[in-house]
């Protein structure tokens, strides 16, 4: 099935857009006008650039205001179409699509529209054109595609057929079915969008905020399946406008909408294998079982004061690597790695961002195949030389240029600590009480936002938490979960919009997109915060007006209320059950360790807290070099 985006959904001029385009491996673009316009090429050299990188024009668009003029209107509007029928054959495209027309005096009528329609298909047959008609959700007279297939089939000629974008589908709430019934010789094109459930106004919706398969909450899958089952089998094409994607890398975004065509067209076909017997498999989503470990990258001082902050948190060091600077430090079921090596992926990563989080590894339940899987979505893979005897183990590149690592339990990597390390004391070490990883935050762009959750949800079995706003006291902050059904990996995305929230300087202080914090799991957070006070591990002050809205808000019982103010724990609670929350001060370019309890079934992240924790986090920051206003 052949694969191509629209050149809307791209930055750039021209030529980037192109090489973008083609990097990420499409077979092809819908060349939108203004686009071309913008190019100082003439027609057959834009033809000529974009089958130079190795690309077809699938589709010109938009023809806009065509169907159901009166005169003189109509007859301009043939003119008019005769004259893009020009430039599409010098552009070397057979494909236009008209899309529903808006125009005020357009008269409305099925029939009307299905004449027009066969008479411009006749025009455009005599050039071998095609023509495709487009529903758009806010037309004047036909905004539903079901209308537009009746104009499409009453105009009864072979030249014209329909197109169906998913967005005007179903942002109108059209239950996708409806599309079974329609021939799919008669569907000539595809376009695909998602877009976030915000209500709005659909124009408005639709011109600035789409997103990629999967990124938003529509079900393109199901509008998907319904194309397949009709059999159709021409071009799926990426329609996306979208403020974010206009200002972000294009290469990032050409390869983000590859990844989700690949991810949509593999959920189609788990979800109807009859109507798609011909699409490739791909290994399945990974079940991740846990966080395996994490690996931070330091040197000097810097890794001695980590180490500071490791022991009063109540890990232990528990073994070395067999043949690098690498300790391994454990609590619990968590394994925290200190790499201190002088060359390598790791000392890059700390001369770039001090003292980060270089690598993550989940443990899954078939790594290979993980690794096939994140192959087959584009991912980078990530090979370091390992000294013979030591297991390879299978690594892509994630968030900020960091390492995602597979482990798993049946292959030898199920002995990485017996086979690359030298464990000092084997069994679990109590510590402070801390028993497993709880979440990670990672900290980026609020461009990068869509970008990451799509990385994670297409490789792991995994789903989006609803996006939560944090009130940083400089600017907003956006926060997306991203978790597994049991919680074995659930990732925060923090999204900044300024460079002077909290998670805004992190990103400049630590040179882009990293892990900025790590909730560590305790089953008594009064038991964890006394054995921490005890090994003196800083914690975050929070202020009594935030304990006395506390009270005023849950109304808690005395004696709770002044052990939470005593130990500067904050707290929560849900349908589900309750959740306390213990932060440690900032260190380094501004990580930080936060420390939790669930009970019972609390499903969040504490988010109602986020803006008074930011705010103590502000009043105790070190100088950033960020002007203190
Ligand atoms: O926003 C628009 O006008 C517009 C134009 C062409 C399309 O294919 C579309 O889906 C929307
Ligand atoms: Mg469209």
């Amino acid at each position: 099935m052949k694969t191509s985006i629209a050149t809307v959904s791209i930055s750039g001029d021209f030529r980037d857009k192109l090489k973008a385009i083609q990097s990420a491996g499409f077979d092809g673009i819908e060349i939108f006008e203004q686009d071309f316009i913008a190019t100082d090429a003439s027609p057959r050299e834009v033809g000529a650039m974009v089958r130079d990188h190795g690309l077809e024009i699938m589709l010109f668009q938009p023809f806009r205001d065509f169907e159901g003029l009166p005169e003189p209107l109509r007859t301009r509007a043939f003119a008019r179409a005769e004259r893009k029928f020009d430039l599409m054959q010098e552009l070397g495209t057979d494909l236009v699509l008209v899309c529903s027309s808006v125009h005020p005096e357009a008269l409305g009528g099925i029939d009307r529209a299905a004449a027009d329609f066969h008479e411009l298909g006749e025009r455009a047959a005599r050039r071998g054109l095609r023509i495709g008609f487009e529903a758009l959700c806010w037309g004047r007279y036909v905004d539903d595609h079901r209308d537009a297939w009746e104009i499409v089939r009453r105009a009864d000629h072979p030249n014209v057929g329909l197109i169906l974008d998913s967005f005007h589908s179903l942002g109108r709430k059209i239950p996708p079915d409806t599309i079974r019934r329609i021939p799919g010789d008669k569907i000539f094109f595809i376009q695909l969008a998602d877009a976030p459930a915000i209500p709005m106004d659909l124009l408005y919706w639709s011109r600035h905020f789409r997103n990629m398969p999967g990124e938003g909450d529509l079900d393109v899958t199901g509008f998907m399946r319904a194309v397949m089952a009709t059999g159709y089998r021409g071009p799926i094409s990426l329609e996306i406008f979208n403020d974010q994607y206009r200002a972000a890398l294009p290469r990032l975004i050409a390869a983000d909408g590859r990844r989700s065509l690949v991810h949509l067209m593999d959920r189609v076909r788990q979800a109807e294998p009859a109507v798609v017997a011909d699409l490739p498999a791909l290994p399945p989503r990974a079940h991740a079982q846990a966080i395996e470990f994490i690996e931070f990258a330091s040197g000097g001082e810097d890794a001695g004061r980590l180490e500071t902050i490791l022991t009063a948190l109540g890990f232990e060091p528990a073994g070395r690597h067999v043949s690098k600077a690498v300790t391994l430090w454990r609590q619990g079921a968590i394994n925290i790695l200190l790499n201190t090596e002088q060359t390598g992926f790791a000392r890059s990563a700390f001369v770039t961002h001090g003292t980060t989080v270089s690598d993550i590894a989940v443990r899954v339940d078939d790594a290979p195949a993980t690794l096939a899987r994140a192959r087959a979505l584009g991912t980078d893979l990530f090979e370091q030389a390992t000294a013979p005897g030591e297991l390879q183990i299978p690594a892509i590149r994630g968030v900020g240029g960091s390492v995602l690592r597979f482990v798993d339990p049946k292959s030898d990597l199920g002995r990485l600590w017996e086979v690359d390390f030298r464990l000092d004391r084997p069994g679990p070490l109590a510590g402070a009480g801390l028993t497993r990883v709880d979440h990670i935050g990672q900290t980026m762009i609020y461009a990068e936002m869509l970008s990451w959750a799509l990385f994670y949800t297409a490789i792991f079995e995994a789903a989006k938490a609803p996006m939560v706003d944090v009130a940083d006291p400089d600017g907003l902050v956006r926060s997306q979960a991203i978790e597994t059904a049991g919680g074995a990996l659930r990732v925060t995305l923090n999204g900044a919009e300024s460079s002077r929230t909290q998670a805004g300087r992190f990103i400049s202080d630590t040179f882009g997109s990293a892990v900025q914090h790590i909730a560590f799991a305790t089953d008594d957070i009064f038991a964890t915060a006394a054995a921490l006070a005890e090994r003196g591990f800083p914690v975050l002050d929070i202020g009594p007006n935030y304990y006395d809205d506390l009270d005023a808000r849950f109304g808690l019982d005395p004696d709770l209320l002044a052990r939470l103010k005593a130990g500067r724990i904050m707290y929560d609670r849900d349908r589900g059950g309750e959740f306390f929350q213990l932060y440690g001060r900032a260190f380094g370019e501004g990580l930080f360790f936060e420390i939790v309890e669930r009970r019972g079934d609390y499903t969040g992240y504490g988010a109602p807290n986020a803006p008074f924790r930011t705010a103590a986090q502000r009043r105790t920051a070190r100088p950033t070099g960020m002007p203190a206003r």
